[in-house]
């Protein structure tokens, strides 16, 4: 059968009744019931964990006059199970046994303890080490969405706003591991990013209930300490993140603390497929390797991962904090970043740990982990170099705490064991009480061999042995053979084929001492065990504080050590508009060649100022033009987070972002086109590049015809140099694109050099100013191993093709001004400030003098005089 209705509930068995009223408060979730020492799960949810876990189906009794259908998982591979379950994206509440068993009658007591997701994990068995598990949520109100989001093993919230276009930007930047959404409504951004959705209802999205949250969540009374008063949609998001993640931890969220306010504005804007294109975290066939990220990360902890990511995909155009890192990583470059790094091996993950204290989840061996990390760090604190202010303050971040290391010294064993319900878990010494139950634990061996001598003594039975097994407690064995000397004392507890078992009132009595010091110790480990952690809570902000010092200082030791082995340069800022590199290298094509042999980079030059804005760079394939164009772009970025740069030298201006649009392979999932995509992306870059931007234009319009490819490249590189006015590098095929910058003056001609030797082709690499002489598509093709007949057909076609084209006198001016649009016959898409004021009219709402006031303002529009 599946899943019971939820009103018959009497007539099931108690503990289905239990059961059945836990599942109808987690209708949509996969219920693990705890059942002794397995997780169990019925119905509906049992042929899904069948099918997603491949765990086996049983039927149980009856319920309901039905036979139970269940499945079970162990306790101890919980962690594996909830691994599997979270991947597939499916959250499972998790129902464990409070009660005491036998306490009262009917089932033991149980109650979901918290609801495992994908944006709320902190289990570090369940977590990627080196990246963070982000849950967001999107609120929308009319045109604005509203962004709240959460790490719960950093603590630290996050809000943004933003417009319908840049939401793809966001959603790309954090990654979140699940988006919650209002279930009435979905944001398209949001399904075609392709990422864990989970439904909320719609009142939780609620501007004054998050207000409320997030000041109680702050524990402040008003948001403008943190400048986040007037962001209402992104309180709206608030509300349903922290109502959500409450629910999942089934406990408040005392650790998170923190929050960060983020405005568009305060970024370099890195859309999606910048992010893509460029291949910072993820290559183009979604692998992690090789990447920008990957390239830089050799990070010492998964803090410092988690951090440097973070910081590539979130680089301030601001240049205070990338001055800041700098001048550490100078520092680390004159003083010797080794000894940082060697004691950073040792560091265990705080930042996880400190979050599982919060949500009361830490295991003891995270607190011995932490405790090995907090007393090396006087010697840690050694290593770090001074005269930097960032350094400087990132040393005094370790010196938190030395009596949580001494009460974590105290209070844990040296080496505990890996559960609480193990027991050794709370050291000896700590605690009179349970030394002394304990020490009757181990006195235990000494009486039974003393009992055991006595009673063979007593009735001479030589071979009586005084034993314990779980199941019957305290017992003397006598075989067969003895069995006429056993005194009248001797009760039978059990008999086996050769030999009986009794029991004496004296082992009786020894037998409840020794049980119930047991349970005692157990129940006494257990409190104490509290008690640390309610110790260790109160130190949270200062653990926190610790992580994050942790964190920069491996990252700027990871970017020091980056910047000596990989011979980078220190860039400078300036503040007039240029991006002006010497010798610039694409960092991961470079140590590309260098691990597989295949010979030198070759370091090229990009000189762009407020005189040469736009790039036109033409030359064979394969000659490198791709390669020049990413890595102006990753020197860019990799100068915004404050890193040093592949570069003999490095100067910018100020970057307000990265647009890139480069070749991809058909979206057929969202239903797009190779070329309807390229247009796509395309005319985003047009609507929002500045004249601080900096787009690279990759063999824009090939996905079309000819004819209309070139004439939508003209236009399109026009309009970036005469309205957006951003650094652009166009690189191209069309060989009439070559006659742009003749009639444009901020724009040049470069191109990649290549030489033939006989019927091959070499390509040095080289960026050279000046337009590309041919193309060589037929060698490049010959080189690929197109069979020769081929070969030989399309040389002499192109022969041909060369030939007409050269008679073909007539010019068409690809780059003229557009024509204006006929009066009336605006597209429908086309911004007109008239329609738009026209439209916001109100005419009940004005007075006649404001009507007339109207009246000229529309006839100024009107005549493009406004
Ligand atoms: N500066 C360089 N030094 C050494 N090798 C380079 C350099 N630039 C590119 N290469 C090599 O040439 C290969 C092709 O480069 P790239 O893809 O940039 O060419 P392209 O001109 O964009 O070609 P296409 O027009 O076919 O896209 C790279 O994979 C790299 O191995």
């Amino acid at each position: 059968m599946s899943s019971p209705a939820t009103d018959d509930f009497s007539q099931h068995t108690p503990m289905m009744q239990q059961y059945l009223r836990i599942k109808s408060e987690y209708p949509e979730t996969l219920v693990f019931y705890r059942m002794g020492d397995f997780y169990e799960v019925f119905y509906d949810d049992a042929r899904k964990a069948n099918q997603l876990l491949d765990v086996t189906l049983t039927t149980r009794g009856q319920s309901g006059g039905a036979p139970v259908v269940m499945a079970g998982v162990p306790v101890h591979a919980l962690d594996a199970y909830l691994a599997k379950l979270i991947k597939l994206g499916e959250p499972v509440a998790i129902a464990e046994q409070i009660g005491e068993v036998g306490a009262t009658k009917g089932p033991v007591e149980r109650k979901v303890v918290r609801v495992v997701t994908p944006g709320t994990v902190t289990d570090a068995e369940l977590l990627a080490d080196k990246q963070d598990a982000i849950l967001l949520s999107v609120a929308t109100q009319g045109k604005t969405f509203g962004l709240a989001w959460l790490s719960l093993t950093q603590g630290e919230l996050g809000l943004a706003q933003c417009g319908e276009r840049e939401l793809a930007s966001w959603l790309a930047r954090l990654a979140p591991a699940e988006v919650l959404v209002d279930r009435e409504r979905h944001p398209a951004a949001v399904l075609a990013a392709r990422l864990p959705i989970t439904n909320r209802p719609s009142w939780q999205f609620d501007t004054s209930l998050g207000q409320r949250k997030l000041c109680e969540q702050l524990g402040v009374a008003s948001l403008q300490g943190f400048n986040a008063q007037d962001l209402p949609t992104a309180h709206a998001a608030a509300a349903a993140l922290l109502s959500f993640a409450e629910h999942t931890q089934g406990r408040a969220l005392s650790h998170v603390k923190r929050l960060q306010v983020q405005r568009a504005t305060d970024l370099l804007d890195l859309p999606p497929a910048s992010q893509r294109n460029l291949e910072l975290t993820q290559t183009l066939r979604g692998e992690t390797s090789p990447t920008l990220l990957s390239l830089l990360d050799t990070c010492r902890t998964g803090m410092g991962s988690r951090a440097l990511r973070h910081c590539l995909l979130n680089p301030p155009r601001d240049r205070t904090i990338a001055r800041a890192r700098q001048d550490a990583i100078a520092e680390l470059l004159a003083t010797g970043f080794d000894p940082l790094r060697e004691a950073l091996r040792q560091v265990s993950d705080v930042e996880r740990i400190s979050a599982r204290i919060a949500l009361r989840q830490v295991r003891p061996r995270e607190l011995a982990g932490l405790r090995a990390t907090l007393q090396i760090l006087p010697e840690l604190a050694q290593t770090v170099p001074a005269g930097s202010a960032l350094l400087d303050e990132l040393a005094v971040g370790l010196g938190a705490s030395p009596h949580l290391a001494e009460l974590l010294t105290r209070a844990i064993a040296e080496e505990p064991a890996a559960l609480l319900r193990e027991g050794n878990v709370i050291a000896t010494g700590f605690d009179e009480q349970l030394d002394e139950l304990r020490s009757i634990q181990t006195n235990c061996d000494d009486f039974l061999l003393d009992l055991e001598t006595r009673e063979r003594a007593r009735t001479g039975i030589t071979n009586l042995r005084v034993q314990y097994n779980k199941v019957h407690g305290f017992y003397i064995e006598v075989t067969t053979s003895g069995l006429d000397k056993v005194p009248l004392d001797y009760q039978r507890r059990q008999t086996l084929k050769n030999a009986e078992r009794f029991i004496t009132p004296e082992l009786k009595t020894f037998e409840d001492k020794a049980l119930s010091a047991q349970e005692r110790a157990m129940a006494r480990e257990k409190l104490l065990y509290e008690l640390v952690i309610d110790q260790l809570g109160e130190e949270l902000p200062a653990l926190g504080r610790l992580a994050r010092s942790l964190a920069t200082l491996d990252l700027l030791a990871a970017m020091a050590e980056r910047a000596a082995t990989l011979n980078w340069c220190r860039p400078e800022f300036v503040t007039h508009p240029c991006i002006d590199i010497q010798a610039g290298r694409h960092p991961v094509v470079e140590s590309r060649l260098r691990e597989t042999g295949s010979g030198e980079f070759m370091a090229n030059d990009c000189r762009l100022d407020a005189r040469t804005k736009l790039l036109v760079i033409t030359g064979p394939n394969m000659g490198g033009k791709s390669t020049f164009m990413r890595q102006v772009a990753l020197i860019a970025l990799l100068a915004s987070i404050g890193a040093y740069v592949p570069a003999a030298a490095c100067r910018l201006g100020p970057i307000d972002a990265i647009h890139t649009r480069i070749g991809a392979a058909d979206d057929l999932a969202n239903a797009q086109s190779t070329f309807m995509l390229e247009m796509t992306e395309a005319a985003a870059i047009l609507h929002s590049a500045t004249e601080q931007s900096l787009v690279l234009m990759d063999e824009i319009g090939r996905g079309t015809s000819t004819f209309d490819g070139l004439a939508l490249a003209g236009a399109i590189a026009t309009h970036l140099h005469d309205k957006c006015r951003a650094f652009t590098l166009f690189a191209t095929h069309y060989f009439e694109l070559t006659e742009f910058p003749a009639k444009h003056t901020q724009a040049i001609n470069m191109h990649v050099s290549a030489v033939e030797s006989g019927e091959d082709i070499v390509f040095l690499h080289e960026i050279q100013p000046g337009p590309a002489s041919r193309s060589y598509g037929v060698q490049v093709a010959r080189l690929a191993g197109m069979p020769a007949p081929v070969v030989r057909q399309a040389r002499a076609a192109l022969e041909a093709l060369e030939a007409r084209a050269s008679e073909d006198e007539s010019q068409i001016d690809l780059f003229a001004a557009p024509p204006e649009p006929a009066p009336g016959a605006l597209a429908a898409d086309e911004p007109s400030p008239l329609l738009d004021a026209l439209r916001d009219l109100d005419p009940d709402a004005l007075s006649p003098r404001e009507a007339l006031a109207a009246l000229y303002q529309l006839k100024s529009l009107a005549s493009g005089r406004l």
